[in-house]
C-alpha cells in the first residue's frame, strides 16, 4: 500500500526540502519505492536531486493547469527506486491561475490516484505559505510531517498551520493524520536546542520523533551537488540521521 506524505510548514527555511530529499533518498536506499512531488516554485526539491530545470519539459504545473498525466512527468534519478515529479519556475504563476478552476483543491489528489499504486511512499515537498499548493498537499496526502527549526520562536505561527490542517480535514481530507513532527538543526553546544526540544515534545508529546536532525554542514552542502546525503557523503552525521529517521517513519507502516 502507498503513502502520501506532505512535509509542510508555511515558515521559510526550517528543513521541509532537506527532509525531502534525504528522507525520500533514505527510503529508497532501505528498498522502498519513492515519488518525490516538488510543488515549490522554488524547485529546490527538484534540483536537489540534480534535474537540471531547464531540461524539463513538463513539470507539476502542466498537471495542475493543462492536466499533463502525471507519468509524463516523473523522471528517475541517481538513486534507484527514487523518483520525482519536477516543479520549475512556471509553477509561481499556480496560485493565482487556479483561483477559477473547478475543485482547485483536488488537483494533485486525483493526479497521484493515477500513479501512487507504483510507489510505497510519495513525499510532497510543500511551499513555505498555505495557499492553494499547499492546500491541494494536504488534501492528496495521507499525513503530513512538520519539520521545526531548533531556534528562537520554534513554535511561532504553528497554530495557524495545525488550523489549516483542521479545516482540510474538514472539509476535503477527513483521513489526513500528522504523521510526525521533526526537530531540525538542532545545534547541541547551545542550552536553546535543549530547550525548544522540551518545549515542542510538550506541545506534540508522543507525535515528536525520536531522530533530531542536528545542523551538519554536509546537509547543506550536498543540494549545491545536485545530490541527497545519502550520495553525496555516506559517511556524514547527516547522512546516519536522515536514514535513522527513514528508518522510524517505515516503521510506522
Ligand atoms: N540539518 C541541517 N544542517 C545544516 N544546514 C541545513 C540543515 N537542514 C537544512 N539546512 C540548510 O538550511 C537551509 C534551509 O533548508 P531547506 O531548504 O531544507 O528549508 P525549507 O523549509 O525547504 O525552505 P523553504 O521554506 O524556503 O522551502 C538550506 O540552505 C539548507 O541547506
Ligand atoms: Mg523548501
Amino acid at each position: 500500500m502507498s503513502k502520501i506524505i506532505a512535509i509542510a510548514n508555511q515558515k521559510g527555511g526550517v528543513g521541509k526540502t532537506t527532509t525531502s530529499v534525504n528522507l525520500g533518498a533514505g527510503m529508497a536506499t532501505l528498498g522502498k519505492r519513492v515519488l518525490l512531488v516538488d510543488i515549490d516554485p522554488q524547485g529546490n526539491t527538484t534540483s536537489g536531486v540534480g534535474v537540471n530545470k531547464a531540461d524539463v519539459a513538463n513539470c507539476i504545473y502542466d498537471i495542475l493547469i493543462n492536466e499533463v498525466e502525471p507519468a509524463e512527468t516523473i523522471l528517475e534519478t541517481m538513486i534507484d527506486g527514487l523518483h520525482i515529479i519536477p516543479a520549475t519556475i512556471q509553477l509561481a504563476g499556480a496560485e493565482i491561475e487556479l483561483v477559477s478552476t473547478i475543485s482547485r483543491e483536488l488537483r494533485l489528489k486525483k493526479a497521484l490516484n493515477a500513479v501512487k499504486g507504483k510507489y510505497d511512499y510519495v513525499i510532497i515537498d510543500c511551499p513555505p505559505s498555505l495557499g492553494i499548493l499547499t492546500i491541494n498537499s494536504l488534501t492528496a496526502a495521507d499525513s503530513v510531517i512538520i519539520p521545526i527549526q531548533c531556534e528562537y520562536y520554534a513554535l511561532e505561527g504553528l497554530s495557524q498551520l495545525l488550523n489549516t490542517v483542521r479545516l482540510v480535514q474538514k472539509n476535503l481530507n477527513p483521513h489526513l493524520m500528522i504523521e510526525g513532527v521533526l526537530l531540525t538543526m538542532l545545534d547541541a553546544r547551545t542550552n536553546l536546542g535543549i530547550q525548544v526540544i522540551e518545549e515542542v515534545k510538550k506541545y506534540f508529546q508522543e507525535k515528536v520523533y525520536r531522530t533530531i536532525i542536528p545542523r551538519n554542514i554536509r546537509l547543506s552542502e550536498a543540494p549545491s551537488h545536485g545530490q541527497s546525503i545519502i550520495t553525496y557523503d555516506p559517511r556524514s552525521k547527516g547522512a546516519e540521521v536522515y536514514l535513522e529517521l527513514a528508518k522510524e517513519v517505515i516503521s510506522y507502516e
